[in-house]
């Protein structure tokens, strides 16, 4: 599903962000990326997601071969994958309802099937009553379960969450990890990077870390468990 191999990535002002990465996760895996500040997290996020190019190496991401992907062949890898963010970028003028659907509308979703979809997502992720509230009337924890519902409408292959936590009150952060827990209970892969110990120390996931642009640590979820 995911294959990276000796993957290194230098952004165009020299930076070396990543130095022979290999990493293999599996359909229905669901991995913690961990490490400290600049150490190469999200721009491995970024190269799974094509928003930026490897070096060398070779990337395979759900059947796409990413070193040699053509551009308009980019919207139909980003089909198979559903994205979270920190900052949840939610549409503010847009009700909860409308931000999902939205999702659905982009990729050519007709209104019975928005509208078939869209209120069962919402149930998915305990928002039915929030359906007509603007982002701005919401909760952090409730914004970040907007974004993790239109992330799912289309029904993705996996989830890529870069610090989904982030902006978020601790308590609420263990909701949201619940909830891609259940996610992930039904078949879709998750790589979700944070910075919380907490969250990876109490959900006992497979922990890939990364340090100065390489993996140097593989922990699977039994090792996680025995910790
Ligand atoms: N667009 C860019 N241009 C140049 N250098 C970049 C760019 N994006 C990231 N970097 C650098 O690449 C390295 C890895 O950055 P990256 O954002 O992947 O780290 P990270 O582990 O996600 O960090 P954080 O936890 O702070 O988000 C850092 O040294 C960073 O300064």
């Amino acid at each position: 599903m995911i294959e990276l191999s000796h993957i290194s990535k230098t952004y165009p002002n020299g930076t070396h962000a990543l130095y022979d990465v290999n990493l293999h996760v599996d359909k229905g895996e669901f991995v913690f990326i961990v490490g400290s500040s600049g150490a190469g997290k999200s721009t491995m996020l970024k190269l799974i997601t094509c928003e930026e190019k490897a070096d060398s190496g070779k990337l395979m991401v759900n059947g796409h071969d990413l070193m040699g992907i053509k551009r308009r062949e980019v919207p139909y890898l980003r089909r198979t994958m559903g994205m979270v963010f920190q900052d949840f970028r939610l549409i503010s003028k847009m009700t909860v309802f409308e931000n999902v659907a939205f999702a659905m509308h982009i990729v050519g979703a007709n209104y019975r099937e928005i509208h078939k979809r869209v209120p069962y997502i919402l149930g998915l992720v305990n928002l039915q009553n929030k359906a007509k509230c603007y982002p701005a009337e919401l909760s952090g924890g409730e914004q970040q379960r907007v974004g993790l519902a239109r992330a799912l409408v289309n029904n993705p292959d996996m989830i890529i969450a870069d610090e989904p936590t982030g902006n978020i009150d601790p308590a609420l952060s263990f909701e949201i990890v619940d909830l891609l827990s259940e996610i992930n209970l039904r078949g879709t892969t998750i790589l979700m990077v944070t910075h919380e110990h907490s969250l990876v120390k109490h959900f006992q996931k497979r922990i890939v870390e990364i340090h100065g642009g390489r993996i140097v640590a593989d922990t699977n979820e039994l090792e996680a468990a025995a910790r």
